[in-house]
C-alpha cells in the first residue's frame, strides 16, 4: 500500500499546465482590461496600451501572454477579440461552471445576489446552510437548502467549484465534506488556512488582509510625502511584504 499523500496548504503556488501561478492570477486582470477596450470599440492594442489598461508593466504583460503562445503582431499589436478568446479559453471561461455556496449568512446572501457570477459563466446551483431556520428562505432566484443536500447537489450538477462563507470554525469541516463529495476547487472567504489533498485548489479571499496591505502602503505614503512610491500593478498583494 502506498503512503498517504501529503495534504497541501492553500498558500502553495503551483503552476497550472506550465503557466506560473502569478501569471494565472493576472489573466483575469487582462481579460477585464481587454473587455474594457472591446467595449470602447478598440480592435487592436499594443502591449503598452494593454499593459496600461491592465495596470501592469508591458514587459511583464508580454512575458505572461507568451505563455499562451500569444506574441501580437509587430507594428500592429494584439487583436483584442482574439486575445480575449485565448485568455477566456485558458481560464476555462468558454464553458459554464456550476457553483455551490455553503454558509448563507450576511456574506452568503451578498454572494448569492451578485449577478457578476452568472454573467461570467458561474451559475449558482445550490445555496446550502446548516441552520434549519435558514432552509427554505428565498435569496434572489434560489432557495436555501439544507447543508445535508451537499453531496446530492454536487453529484446532480457535476459541481467542481465550491464557495465557503461559513464562520472560520466550520470552514475546514465544510471543505473536507466538499472535497469528499467531489469538489476540486474551493473559494474560501473564511479567515482560516484550509488544508486540502493534492489535486484540490483553494483560493482565499481575505478582505482584512487586503485592508492591512492598503494600510501599509498608506503608512509608507505618509512617511515619504507626496508622489507615487511604486507602480500600481493591479495586484497589490503580489508585491506587498506584509505577511498577515
Ligand atoms: N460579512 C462580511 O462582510 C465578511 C467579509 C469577509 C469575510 N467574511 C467571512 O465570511 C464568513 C461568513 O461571514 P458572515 O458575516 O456571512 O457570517 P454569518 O454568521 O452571517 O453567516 C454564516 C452562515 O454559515 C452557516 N454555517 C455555520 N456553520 C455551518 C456549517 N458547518 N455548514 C453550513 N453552514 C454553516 C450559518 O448558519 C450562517 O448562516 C466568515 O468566516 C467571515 O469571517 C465575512
Amino acid at each position: 500500500m502506498s503512503p498517504p499523500s501529503p495534504r497541501r496548504n492553500d498558500q502553495d503556488a503551483r503552476p497550472s499546465r506550465g503557466i506560473p501561478e502569478a501569471t494565472v492570477a493576472r489573466l483575469p486582470v487582462y481579460l477585464r482590461a481587454l473587455t474594457g477596450l472591446a467595449d470602447r470599440g478598440i480592435a487592436t492594442a499594443s502591449s503598452e496600451e494593454l499593459a496600461r489598461a491592465a495596470g501592469v508593466n508591458s514587459a511583464k504583460l508580454r512575458k505572461d501572454l507568451s505563455y499562451l503562445g500569444s506574441y501580437g503582431t509587430r507594428g500592429v499589436g494584439y487583436d483584442v477579440e482574439y486575445l480575449r478568446y485565448q485568455i477566456a479559453r485558458e481560464i476555462g471561461l468558454t464553458q459554464d461552471w456550476p457553483v455551490v455556496i455553503v454558509g448563507i449568512g450576511n456574506l452568503g446572501h451578498a454572494l448569492a445576489n451578485y449577478s457578476g457570477f452568472v454573467s461570467r459563466g458561474f451559475g449558482i446551483v445550490g445555496l446550502l446552510d446548516a441552520d434549519p431556520a435558514r432552509v427554505g428562505e428565498r435569496v434572489g432566484d434560489h432557495v436555501i437548502q439544507a447543508y445535508n443536500e451537499l453531496e446530492r447537489v454536487v453529484s446532480e450538477y457535476g459541481v467542481a467549484i465550491g464557495v465557503i462563507s461559513t464562520p472560520a470554525t466550520a470552514a475546514q469541516e465544510v471543505c473536507d465534506r466538499m472535497v469528499a463529495a467531489g469538489i476540486t476547487s474551493v473559494l474560501n472567504f473564511a479567515p482560516v488556512v484550509l488544508s486540502v489533498p493534492p489535486g484540490v485548489d483553494v483560493r482565499k479571499v481575505d478582505l482584512s488582509t487586503e485592508l492591512q496591505i492598503l494600510a501599509y502602503h498608506e503608512q509608507r505614503k505618509a512617511l515619504a510625502g507626496p508622489g507615487p512610491l511604486s507602480q500600481v500593478d493591479g495586484l497589490p498583494a503580489e508585491r506587498s511584504p506584509l505577511i498577515p
